[in-house]
């Protein structure tokens, strides 16, 4: 579903991303694990045409995104939830989540969203700054899905949360991928979390995929000494 091949990117003469390629299946989650400034954050922006890549392809099924810009990205199926969240504190809730609609041509927030989010649904007409900071993660995610993406992208989504929070949206992207069969790339240095939630875990060094295993199975002895160096 998300193919990516020998994909590049840089920031001025700066080569960051040296050549990465990945496949993700229908419905199967993927974890991108790194430490800070390894990479995942730059991947991600350049998968969303945020960062323009400077060589190699990327495809959502059929559809080579390459050169396209971020909305028509979105249009063609791929949704981002940014590191930090990013969402509008003086909207509402129901407000936030209609941002993402802007693609599908609906002006209503589908009801299975509010049914993966129950909270949302009561805090509607909340402004999205006065939500907790596991609530706005929820907010954000569900605006991503307001786009109906095939491939959902999530940067360190488990950052500055409670871990019984974590425990909870591992279950929660999980659940989504099983319902929409959502093909999911989340990156994270929390291992526990990635060990919950992904099929495949990958880890990104300088740019580069040094190691990619089945979550069954998984060294998680190596993994660690990957994130802890
Ligand atoms: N806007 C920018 N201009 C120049 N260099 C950048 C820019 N953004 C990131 N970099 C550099 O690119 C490299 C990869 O950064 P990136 O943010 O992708 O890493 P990351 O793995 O997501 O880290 P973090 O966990 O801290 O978000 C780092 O060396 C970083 O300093």
């Amino acid at each position: 579903m998300l193919s990516v091949q020998n994909l590049r990117a840089a920031y001025g003469e700066s080569e960051v991303l040296h050549g990465i390629s990945l496949d993700v299946k229908p419905a199967e989650i993927v974890a991108i694990m790194g430490r800070n400034g390894m990479g995942k954050t730059t991947l991600m922006k350049t998968l969303m045409g945020i960062v323009p890549e400077k060589g190699g392809d990327a495809w959502i099924g059929d559809t080579s995104v390459l050169g396209m810009k971020p909305h028509q990205r979105v249009a063609s199926g791929i949704a981002y939830v940014p590191q930090g969240r990013m969402i509008f504190s003086a909207m509402t809730v129901r407000e936030n989540i209609e941002t993402g609609l802007t693609t599908t041509g609906t002006k209503t927030v589908p009801e299975d969203i509010y049914e993966l989010f129950p909270v949302l649904l009561e805090m509607k007409s909340r402004r999205g700054g006065n939500l907790s900071g596991g609530q706005q993660q929820q907010l954000a995610i569900a605006r991503a899905l307001a786009s109906e993406p095939k491939v959902l992208l999530l940067d360190e989504p488990t950052e500055g949360i409670q871990p019984s929070i974590i425990r909870e949206m591992a279950r929660t992207l999980r659940r989504i991928r099983d319902e929409k069969r959502l093909t999911i790339v989340v990156s994270e240095q929390v291992l526990s979390f990635a060990l919950d939630v992904a099929d495949r875990v990958i880890v990104i060094e300088n740019g580069t995929f040094v190691h990619d295993s089945p979550r069954d199975g998984i060294d998680e002895a190596r993994v660690s000494k990957f994130l802890s160096v």
